[in-house]
């Protein structure tokens, strides 16, 4: 049996047209399967923690990255695999592994693919796939999710680009902040940190390849720390953190890690998979092979 956890709202309705079209190839293939809708956030979540693996080939989530977020936290130690097939508006975690785009191609996969483990991030009892995001980049995420304007671009398919315009938004506000880092047992200082980016993925918010070498599987965080940069400068840069390229600048620093612990002057929002999760301090650690994907 294959079920399906399907967020309607995400993409701004695209779950629900994606599940429509994915549904009619499921009876066509004679396919035995499930579905539940979402109901709220971090229902996806209480759902997956309700199969049994004894009678499931996999639980698919149908949605953007909090979707899968949420899936991916109810299936933590079940052995269940998960697949996905992309229906928000960043769609960060499918595009680093190469899922389609297509929701054909993406079913295909869930129904042929071949199972494979990754590594994921712990903060507390949260598990996050993509990347964990501190400081300016939380407040954007904030933002953004807040936006109306996420809406209207999802709705003509410029879904990507919000990310972006919450990054303008928020960039005249932000006061950058000092902070201490530890990363396995080693303690290092930040000052005027604009963010810290904690990535298992290269890139989120769309496609931006904020830690350009992350690798899902190499049981290491890639870290990136945005410091003593002024505003101008950053906004010049943001461009080319869509190739990876801002790395290159002296105001941004790229360390590896399994485990980081942030304290900062004062209280920072901290992302995850795009989700408001909580403010710094904030440790979070690598759980090497953790999650099965299909
Ligand atoms: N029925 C629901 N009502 C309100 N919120 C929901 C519901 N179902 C799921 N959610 C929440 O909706 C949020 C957004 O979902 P999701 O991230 O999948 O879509 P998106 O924001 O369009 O895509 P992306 O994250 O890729 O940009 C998640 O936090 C999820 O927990």
């Amino acid at each position: 049996m294959y079920y399906f956890i399907v967020n309607k709202i995400s993409g701004n309705g695209k779950g629900l047209k994606v599940w429509k079209k994915v549904e009619k190839l499921l009876q066509e293939k004679q396919v035995n399967y499930q579905v539940r809708f979402t109901e709220r956030p971090k229902h996806a979540a209480e759902i997956a923690r309700g199969f049994s693996s004894r009678r499931c080939f996999a639980v698919v989530a149908i949605g953007g990255d909090g979707t899968v977020h949420d899936v991916a936290n109810g299936l933590i130690n079940s052995n269940i695999p998960l697949g996905v097939i992309p229906a928000g508006s960043g769609n960060d975690f499918a595009r680093a592994l190469d899922v389609p785009m297509d929701y054909k191609k993406a079913l295909e996969r869930v129904l042929t693919g071949k199972q494979r483990k990754i590594d994921i991030g712990r903060i507390g009892e949260e598990y996050c796939l993509t990347i964990t995001g501190i400081g300016f980049d939380g407040k954007v995420a904030e933002v953004n999710n807040a936006s109306k304007y996420k809406k209207w671009l999802n709705f003509i398919r410029l879904g990507d680009l919000s990310y972006g315009l919450s990054f303008l938004h928020v960039l005249f506000k932000y006061r950058p902040v000092n902070i201490q880092l530890k990363v396995d047992g080693k303690n290092l200082a930040f000052f005027n940190v604009w963010l810290i980016a904690i990535a298992n993925i290269p890139n989120y918010g769309g496609g931006i390849k904020i830690c350009p070498d992350a690798c899902y599987n190499d049981g290491l965080f890639d870290i990136c720390i945005v410091h003593s940069i002024t505003k101008w400068d950053l906004l010049r840069t943001f461009p080319k953190a869509y190739k990876g390229k801002h790395v290159f600048h002296s105001g941004v620093t790229m360390i590896k890690g399994r485990q980081v612990e942030v304290a900062s002057e004062w209280p920072v929002i901290v992302q995850s998979d795009g989700e408001i999760l909580t403010k710094t301090p904030v440790n979070v650690t690598i759980q090497r092979d953790a999650l099965l994907i299909i």
